[in-house]
């Protein structure tokens, strides 16, 4: 379980009751997710998501929480935070920050079906377009920067043949990002994380995207990749899927367009984006954390995405 923080009903109940869910009945570490301790907590309200964010600051939280608020308002499904009696939403608790969410029904697809690919298309779309006019700005913190940082700190663990390629990406990604193509790419609030375990389902119907603590301004084709590098691949093999690639593909399409520039980029972002969970894969494998039990993400299965992505053709974007 990635609980870094326990927090116990007798510490929860002088806390909640700034927030007007009524009384804490209950509290259970939640046995998933790498980031942030995260609980189910029953109130007299209902049922809740508590939150305590590891890695994140008081200055960062706003502009995913209310980049929450916000998409929930113009029908994106997504949890909505819970504000305090001062209108706060995010209050410190066992000195982190912390914020309560509302539980989203249903259960994650690890199984996806191009039907759920079609949904989660649908609603990725969606969500770019609901983001255009939020007014916060903050940059994808597991971007370029990020990886130009962290390459270095993680090298001297690698294969004599992964740091080859690791060195090798970098040149390429922070080649590509300087090109016309790059700079003519759509942008705004992105995801960033949007893998099967972070969109819920009940049954067929898409109930929700949630944890969206990796958010940040990016281009919206390097979310579409990220999001086709996870649903649509074969899990072990790390090859595309093709039925459920078209399936997801053509509904975004369906409701945002891809531009002529996006065709022009679409693989470099797929091995962007490959190459982004790869490097934070490596450097959380080699600098774990205290956790009361953790089992980190395997990183050679972004290896491997990232040499098909780079040495295979990959399905071109629907044209308008
Ligand atoms: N709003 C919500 N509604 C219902 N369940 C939720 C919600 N938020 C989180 N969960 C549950 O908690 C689990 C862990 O949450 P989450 O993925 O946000 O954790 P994390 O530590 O940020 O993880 P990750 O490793 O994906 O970054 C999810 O798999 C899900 O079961
Ligand atoms: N989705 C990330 C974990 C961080 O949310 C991964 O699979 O590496």
């Amino acid at each position: 379980m990635a609980v870094f923080t326990s927090v116990t009903l007798e510490d929860l109940a002088p806390w909640m009751t700034q927030f007007p869910l009524g009384k804490a009945l209950n509290i259970r570490g939640i046995a998933s997710g790498i980031e942030n301790s995260n609980f189910f907590i029953d109130t007299e309200q209902g049922e809740y998501v508590l939150t305590i964010f590891e890695n994140l600051n008081f200055e960062q939280l706003p502009f995913y929480l209310k980049l929450m608020r916000h998409l929930a308002d113009r029908g994106v499904l997504v949890p909505a935070p819970i504000a305090n009696a001062d209108g706060e939403l995010c209050v410190a608790l066992h000195g982190k920050p912390a914020a309560i969410v509302s539980k989203l029904n249903g259960s994650s697809q690890m199984e996806p079906q191009p039907v759920h690919c079609a949904e989660v298309g649908t609603m990725l779309a969606r969500m770019h377009l609901a983001g255009r006019d939020f007014t916060i700005h903050q940059a994808n913190l597991r971007s370029l920067d990020w990886w130009q940082l962290t390459v270095p700190k993680v090298l001297g663990f690698l294969s004599a043949e992964n740091r080859q390629l690791m060195q090798d990406e970098i040149a390429f990604q922070s080649a590509f990002a300087l090109t016309p193509t790059y700079k003519a790419l759509a942008t705004g609030p992105v995801h960033a994380d949007l893998f099967r375990n972070n969109v819920m389902f009940d049954g067929e119907q898409l109930t929700g995207f949630f944890d969206f603590y990796f958010a940040g301004c990016d281009t919206w084709l390097f979310d579409v990749a990220v999001t086709i590098n996870d649903w649509c691949i074969d899990l072990v093999s790390g090859e595309l899927d093709m039925t459920r690639v078209q399936a997801m593909l053509n509904a975004y399409h369906a409701v945002r367009p891809f531009t002529a520039e996006e065709s022009q980029a679409w693989q470099a972002m797929l091995r962007a984006a490959a190459f982004r969970f790869w490097l934070s894969r490596v450097y959380d494998f080699y600098q774990p954390r205290d956790a009361e039990m953790l089992t980190p993400h395997d990183p050679t299965h972004f290896e491997r995405i990232l040499r098909l992505r780079i040495s295979q053709p990959v399905p071109a974007l629907p044209q308008a």
